[in-house]
């Protein structure tokens, strides 16, 4: 990663055109270059300023809103400035070619200006990666958490944990010392051990709380699967209202997996309409049942269609959690359905039935996403910090007829995993990876 020294600048807002874009320049040359730009005097600090732009040696750019926000009380911690161009491809480019001609000023690169902000101790590693979540959020749920993520709510959480153990570290170091001086009963240490199992408690149920955080953000699983013709690609159509999937009367219609985005009452689903399970012979056939089954054992739910005018239902597929749902109720004509275990019944042709699953498959998500921890690890990064200090939480509790400095380096331990959660010590390798999440101008 280039030097921190340098002021670096890139289009903040999205692709152009756009009505307005927003053009972004951090670092110590930031208003020295945006006032040469602005031909004079920059607007009061965090104070929009209209302005005309125009070439050091002369010639318009364009008239737009000024910012300027000196340091450190700015996103990155630097001296920031904002240009709000109007939004064209020609216009924009013009004004980053005239940046760009300035000593010491480049593009920056994706990540970038929330890595400054991190090095300048403005965001933290949770944080950062709660931005980088907020920014792709498409669905209100995944919102939701990515902005309590980026808020610090989780990040004061893990730093509230780390006090605790740096406050036992240090109880542990008054007992050592004063047993040196004279037959003071050990007793001082004595309360931290409870409060260590409260801990590894907390962190249990955090560590647990993952699923809920990856069904929320990577969005909750569900595979359409059954016997040839039950219905599953008219399904997968009528529940994202567009004509996605080729519906015949011919068995075996589907081969390839048709993977489609709901958004269920702010939760992110992925439905996946598979191909009929069957014996067969035909080649292209087999592939797909074997795409179908791989798919039905990594969704988080799978609905295993049946036609209710067939009668009886096929195998019951194997899978964790399966709902049997019966379909073209509208062909029944009234009559009551008569498959045992069906979970709720529908007509894709008709509607019917249709926004009772809905229900119930948001039920099913909220049941699954509920957790009692207070934060939610949203990186195999994250849990992986966790679990560690929980183990060494565990050891130090374990050690019970060990001296007390073995079990107060476990403690240092855990709580050195706890600043690497946050990113308060080394991070270095891991930066390049977290930050490349971002786009250019974030
Ligand atoms: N125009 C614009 N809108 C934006 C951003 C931006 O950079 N520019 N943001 C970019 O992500 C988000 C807002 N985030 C921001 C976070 C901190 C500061 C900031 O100036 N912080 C200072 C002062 C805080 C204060 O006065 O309360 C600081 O932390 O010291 C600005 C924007 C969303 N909207
Ligand atoms: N009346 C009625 N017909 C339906 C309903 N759902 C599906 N069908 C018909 O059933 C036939 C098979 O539907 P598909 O959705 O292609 O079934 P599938 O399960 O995807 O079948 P394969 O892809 O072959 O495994 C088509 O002729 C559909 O029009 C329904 O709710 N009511
Ligand atoms: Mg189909």
């Amino acid at each position: 990663m280039a030097a921190l020294s340098d002021t670096i600048f890139a289009l903040s807002s999205g692709a152009v055109p756009s009505g307005v874009a927003v053009l972004r320049i951090s670092g110590p040359r930031a208003f020295e270059v945006s006032s040469i730009l602005c031909d004079g005097e920059l607007p009061l600090p965090r104070r929009a300023g209209l302005r005309t732009l125009s070439l050091p040696e002369g010639g318009f750019l364009d008239q737009g809103l000024v910012l300027i926000f000196p340091g450190p009380n700015s996103f990155t911690g630097e001296d920031c400035v904002e240009f709000h161009l109007h939004g064209s491809r020609a216009v924009v480019a013009a004004v980053l070619d005239s940046l760009a001609g300035f000593d010491g000023m480049r593009m920056a690169e994706a990540g970038e200006f929330s890595r400054r902000a991190f090095q300048n101790g403005k965001l933290d590693l949770v944080e950062v990666e709660g931005l980088s979540d907020l920014l792709v959020a498409e669905t209100e749920m995944q919102r939701r958490l990515a902005v309590e993520q980026a808020s610090g709510h989780f990040s004061r959480v893990y730093e509230g944990w780390r006090e605790k153990l740096i406050f036992a570290r240090a109880m542990i170091e008054a007992e050592l010392d004063f047993s040196d001086e004279g037959d003071i009963p050990g007793s001082v240490s004595g309360r931290i051990w409870s409060e260590i199992e409260q801990l590894i408690k907390e962190m249990d149920q955090t560590v647990q709380s993952q699923k809920s955080g990856e069904i929320i953000r990577d969005g909750f699983k569900i595979a359409l699967a059954g016997a040839p013709n039950a219905g599953k690609s008219s399904l997968l159509n009528a529940l994202v209202q567009r004509d996605v999937a080729i519906v015949t009367d011919i068995a075996g219609t589907t081969r390839d997996i048709i993977r489609c985005e709901l958004d269920l009452d702010g939760y992110k689903v992925e439905l996946f309409d598979t191909a009929g399970l069957r014996e067969t012979d035909e080649i292209v056939e087999r592939e797909g049942i074997k795409r179908a089954e791989r798919v039905i054992a990594e969704a988080d739910l799978v609905l295993h269609l049946v036609d209710l005018g067939e009668g009886r239902a096929s195998e019951c597929v194997e899978s964790p959690a399966v709902w049997r749902v019966g379909t073209k109720l509208d062909r029944l004509n009234g009559e009551s359905p008569t498959v045992d275990g069906v979970v709720t019944s529908l007509s894709s042709v008709t509607g019917e039935g249709l926004r009772d699953l809905r229900r119930l498959i948001v039920q099913e998500i909220e049941r699954r996403t509920a957790t009692a921890s207070l934060a939610v690890p949203s990186r195999l990064r994250q849990v992986q910090n966790i679990v560690s200090a929980a183990t060494h939480l565990r050891e130090a509790l374990s050690r019970r007829d060990k001296p007390l400095e073995l079990r107060a380096e476990d403690l240092r331990l855990a709580s050195d995993d706890l600043a690497r959660l946050t990113g308060r010590i080394d991070t270095e390798t891991l930066l390049g990876k977290i930050f490349s999440e971002f786009c250019v101008g974030k």
